[in-house]
């Protein structure tokens, strides 16, 4: 590994002022990327995917780790830091010029791999939610590490019952194990963001046996349209809800968010 200049002389040299178009927020903290990096567990030789690696910082952090990395960016400033980066770690990053709304993931990286990033906060559910949806499961992925917003970390681990629980908690939940990996604080950001960010780790579970994915997206997308109603209120909009509540003794009274994710599944099930 060749020396690489302080990350902080990186961005002068290349000009990268962060912008706000892109949402871009960066971390210069060595100590900190090391134990965001650290998350996923032993990286020696794997596959990660990093979205939005920006000047770099996570990355240099992910392959110290050992890691292969591929890294999808869609700022093109950023390109001559991450090629200077690539060149301390010969054969072992690289870099996608592009959308990472837009490439297929699997093909690109043709193998199991784990996914870690720092993602502007829409760009990171709308990956999120791509990631854990679908029929096919076990996903390629292995692992995800993604921050978010504190509080959108909040809902994907929520427990049914509190005011955070809503379709993100199901959909992050009902085949795979979800949890809060570290608190970040704004400060550690360069421009700091308004709110308090979080870091949360999902591993894939075992499918639940005979339920459509669709068929859950659509109940949950029912149930919590109208979270302040009663279950038969809310899910009065798709065929044979109603019968499958009675036939599995859950009162039609309760509102979607007293509902654990075993009863979604339950429901969707019989439906599916
Ligand atoms: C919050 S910054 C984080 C940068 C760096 N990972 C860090 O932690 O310091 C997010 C990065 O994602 C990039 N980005 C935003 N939307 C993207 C997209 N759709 N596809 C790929 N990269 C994207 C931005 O250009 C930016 O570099």
């Amino acid at each position: 590994m060749a020396d690489l200049p302080p990350l902080r002389e990186v961005i002068a040299k290349h000009g990268l002022s962060a912008s706000k178009a892109l949402g871009q927020n960066f971390l210069f903290d060595a100590q900190l990327l090391d134990r965001i990096a650290a998350i996923p567990g032993d990286l020696q030789d794997k596959a990660v995917l990093e979205v939005g690696p920006g000047p770099g910082g996570l990355t240099r952090a992910l392959l110290k780790a050992g890691a292969r990395v591929t890294a999808i960016e869609m700022d093109k400033r950023c390109l001559p830091a991450l090629a200077e980066l690539g060149e301390a770690y010969p054969g072992n990053l690289r870099v996608i010029e592009g959308d990472a709304l837009k490439l297929d993931h699997n093909d690109l990286m043709g193998e199991p791999y784990a996914v870690v990033a720092n993602l502007p906060y829409n760009v990171g559910t709308a990956l999120f939610t791509r990631w854990l949806s679908g029929e096919s499961w076990p996903p390629q992925w292995t692992s995800l590490t993604l921050m978010f917003q504190l509080e959108v970390a909040h809902r994907i681990v929520a427990e049914a019952g509190s005011g955070t629980y809503g379709r993100l908690a199901v959909l992050a939940q009902w085949r795979s194990t979800a949890k809060l990996a570290m608190k970040v604080h704004r400060s550690a950001f360069t421009p700091p963001p308004k709110v308090m960010s979080a870091i949360v780790y999902v591993e894939p579970g075992e499918m639940p046996g005979g339920v459509s994915a669709r068929m859950l997206e659509r109940v949950t997308e029912a149930a919590f349209g109208q979270r302040r109603k009663m279950l038969r209120q809310s899910l009065k909009g798709v065929p044979g809800a109603l019968e499958v509540l009675a036939s599995l003794g859950i009162d039609s009274q309760r509102r979607a968010e007293t509902l654990s994710v075993d009863e979604f599944v339950a429901i969707a099930r019989a439906l599916s």
